[in-house]
């Protein structure tokens, strides 16, 4: 499929004249897995719907697909999520939420069925396919949000926050969907600690707007002064393993700390 994505020079401001976005570029491979972080207010939730082609940057393009830079073209091989689970969920109950993506694109029922089913069991909306989506809790919104993006099984995912409300139990749950999500290409934006979970490179948008870092995980999230210049903190299992553990070797994930320890 070659690149995914391949943003060049995106702009944004919005209407009042604030600049969320400055000369950003990012191209993104078939496969890959980019987490774009950032502090507060930095421009993430407005890259990703600039990439998603929900909003229109007032400079720059974004080309999907090495085919086309009009992202209604390719609409039904993108899955958006934006931070809001409310702009997902507007059926009458969880079910049809789920499977309104598989029904958009002319999905068989059964298999629509099928997936609607299998997605509500990993994540743990079995016995909620029958409410009202407005009738559930915040973690149980973003669940089903989630599955309304992976139902349909886009080539690309563009999931702006997708574990902020869920517990410690679905958010493993997630990543694993992710992960297993054959040949999918994901730009996701965790929390630091997440990260190393499920990307290999990370994108950092800077106070400014602008792409402050673009590197592997282990080069960006070990780089002290540069998150300090933005105000970000390293995972909490870098931060134990600061000045302990050499940069190259540092423990990135909670199970890579309990090797290391273990092999001392
Ligand atoms: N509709 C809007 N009108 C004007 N300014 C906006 C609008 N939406 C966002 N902004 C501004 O654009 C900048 C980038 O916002 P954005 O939501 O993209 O940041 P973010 O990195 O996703 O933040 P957070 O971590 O808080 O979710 C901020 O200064 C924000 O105040």
């Amino acid at each position: 499929m070659g690149r995914v994505i391949d943003a060049r020079g995106l702009v944004h401001e919005y209407p009042d004249g604030t600049r969320a976005l400055d000369d950003v570029s990012l191209a993104v491979e078939a496969g890959e897995s980019v987490a774009v972080v950032g502090p507060n207010g930095s421009g993430k939730s407005t890259l990703q719907l600039a990439l998603g082609g929900l909003v229109t940057p007032t400079a720059g393009r974004v080309e999907y697909f090495e085919e086309t830079t009009d992202a209604e073209a390719v609409r039904e091989r993108l899955g958006v999520l934006l931070q809001d689970p409310d702009d997902y969920l507007f059926n009458t109950t969880v079910r049809e939420d789920i499977a309104y993506g598989p029904a958009q694109l002319g999905m068989a029922e059964a298999r629509a069925d099928e997936r609607v089913a299998a997605l509500a069991d990993a994540l743990g909306l079995t016995d909620l396919l029958d409410r009202p989506p407005f009738r559930l809790s915040g973690g149980e919104k973003q669940r089903a949000a989630v599955a309304s993006v992976l139902a349909f099984d886009p080539d690309v995912l563009l999931l702006d926050e997708p574990l902020g409300a869920v517990d410690a139990h679905y958010r493993a749950r997630i990543l694993e969907l992710l992960d297993a999500h054959d040949g999918a290409t994901v730009v996701f934006t965790p929390t630091l600690d997440v990260v190393p979970e499920l990307a290999e490179r990370v994108v950092l948008v800077g106070t400014d707007g602008t792409v402050a870092a673009d590197g592997g995980v282990r080069e960006v999230l070990t780089d002290r002064a540069l998150l300090d210049a933005q105000g970000l903190r390293p995972p909490t299992v870098v931060r134990l393993f600061e000045g302990v553990v050499e940069r190259a070797e540092m423990p990135l994930t909670v199970a890579e700390g309990r090797r290391y320890l273990r092999e001392q």
